[in-house]
């Protein structure tokens, strides 16, 4: 049983929280540690459940981990990196995506890899299909096996030309993970650029590594022989900082977001300012904030970096509950990211989702069955519900839907929260949120 959450809704949220190190960063910085021939420090480590299965699984892989009791930093040493058992992985992949991202520096490391069927939030079918693709054209053997699959290199892995249908972010880190130290020369077209690659390849650049961003999201690799350790300050968690400020937006509130980056935000910044929120840009964070006016009803359409982030999204809609007319949300990276939609509705939120593309970015679920557009007409008034958390963003959009709504609601299933939102309980608390939370049994 999980933990569960009842809260008094109508307090707006105010007060100053901070953000860490971003989920889609640290746990892969981890990972690289593995390529290294030294140990690394990796500083900024948030406490997030996607952290402590990456730091599990590097650890039955041989890789000594300590932790400075004052500042979190991770000292990462991969030595002694060793073959896991196959049952011990599984027990403890959790509910996470990192594990596929193991293959190639496992491979590097020891000359196997076993990965578990992954986690991840359920948010459309993520298969896997451009990571196997692009491991087979490094020359790595894919062989399915009960509970996952079992990778192997019998002539090493050789760089290649690669092209990725869709700027998948994981394929990317795939081929960055498996080419730094492969046979040759690696081009990658059709790469994805969110700022958390940049700041991967600045970790394995650290490490030694020789990759250039061109242009036309191509990435270039020069294999090298062997790589040291690095020591790295993870980026923050825009995705964090982002649903924030929704939660300031949504409950007429208040929020400083310490750490928050404007350079990484800078789409979502520009989508706050015009559906009516309150900016203040500091260098040591920015403040969100309900400017007392209406909120203006606007026209969001999801896409990869430097578009608007899919994990804004669901926190953003909540908002848009609140704007003063019709707003439209085009979905184009997820084809299942409305799901989240129907308690809101229960909570009073009228919103309609259609099969249609509503917008004019380039969208693959266009005439397919997936409900990946959603219309949603405000100002309502929100009430409280009884839920359950779907997986992490919706979730979270659920929790400040039900913190700005009259009456009570009761959240069940929440940690799937502690996935990426580091210490959400007590931040709630600091912004004066109105919550009792029962433990469940583990
Ligand atoms: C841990 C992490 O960093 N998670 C992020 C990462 O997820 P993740 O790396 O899983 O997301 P991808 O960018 O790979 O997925 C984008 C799209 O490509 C499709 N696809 C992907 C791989 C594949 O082999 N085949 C395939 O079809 C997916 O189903 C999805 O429709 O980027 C997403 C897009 O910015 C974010 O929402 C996630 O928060
Ligand atoms: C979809 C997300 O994460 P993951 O890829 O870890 O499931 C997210 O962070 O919103």
């Amino acid at each position: 049983m999980s933990s569960v959450l009842t809260i008094r809704g109508g307090v707006p949220l105010s007060g100053r929280v901070a953000v860490r190190g971003a989920k889609n960063l640290v746990p892969k910085a981890m990972v690289a540690s593995l390529l290294g021939d030294e140990p690394s420090v990796l500083r900024n480590v948030p406490e997030i459940k996607d952290v402590e299965v990456v730091r599990n699984l590097l650890r039955l892989h041989g890789v000594e981990i300590s932790q400075d009791p004052a500042t979190g930093d991770l000292t990462l040493d991969p030595s002694n990196a060793r073959t896991a058992h196959v049952a011990d992985i599984d027990a403890h992949a959790g509910d996470s995506r990192i594990p596929i991202l193991f293959c190639g520096p496992l491979i590097h490391a020891i000359g196997e890899a076993f990965i578990p069927d992954l986690g991840g939030c359920r948010i459309g079918d993520r298969p896997i299909d451009y990571h196997l693709g692009v491991l087979r054209q490094f020359g790595a053997v894919v062989d399915k096996r009960p509970g996952g699959i079992s990778i192997s290199a019998p002539k090493g892995l050789k760089g290649a030309k690669i092209s990725l249908p869709y700027p998948s972010v994981g394929a990317t880190e795939q081929v960055l993970l498996s080419a730094t130290k492969a046979e040759g020369i690696t081009e990658l077209t059709g790469a994805a650029t969110e700022p958390e690659i940049v700041d991967l390849i600045a970790v394995l650049q650290k490490m030694g590594a020789l990759i250039s961003i061109q242009s036309d999201r191509t990435i270039r690799i020069e294999g090298v022989r062997s790589l040291g350790g690095f020591t790295h300050t993870a980026l923050p968690d825009r995705n964090e900082a982002a649903s924030w400020a929704s939660a300031a937006l949504v409950t007429k509130g208040d929020i400083f977001v310490e750490g928050a980056l404007q350079r990484d935000m800078m789409t979502f910044l520009n989508t706050f300012r015009k559906l009516g929120g309150g900016l203040e840009i500091r260098d040591d964070g920015i403040r969100f904030y309900h400017r007392g006016g209406k909120l203006s009803p606007l026209v969001v359409e999801t896409d990869v970096h430097p578009g608007f982030m899919t994990d804004w999204q669901q926190p953003l809609l909540v908002a848009l509950t609140q704007a003063d007319g019709v707003s439209i949300v085009h979905e184009t990276v997820y084809e299942n990211r409305f799901g989240f939609t129907e308690a809101l509705r229960r909570m009073g939120a009228t919103i309609q989702v259609h099969r249609e593309c509503l917008g004019s970015v380039p969208c693959r679920f266009g005439q397919r069955n997936f409900l990946h557009s959603a219309v949603i007409s405000g100002p309502v008034s929100l009430h409280g519900a009884d839920f359950n958390v779907p997986d992490l963003r919706g979730g979270f959009s659920h929790l400040i839907a039900a913190f700005a709504a009259q009456g009570t609601s009761r959240a069940t299933g929440v940690d799937v929260i502690k996935r990426g939102y580091e210490h959400f309980t007590d931040k709630l608390e600091s912004l004066g949120a109105d919550f009792d939370l029962s433990e469940g049994a583990a």
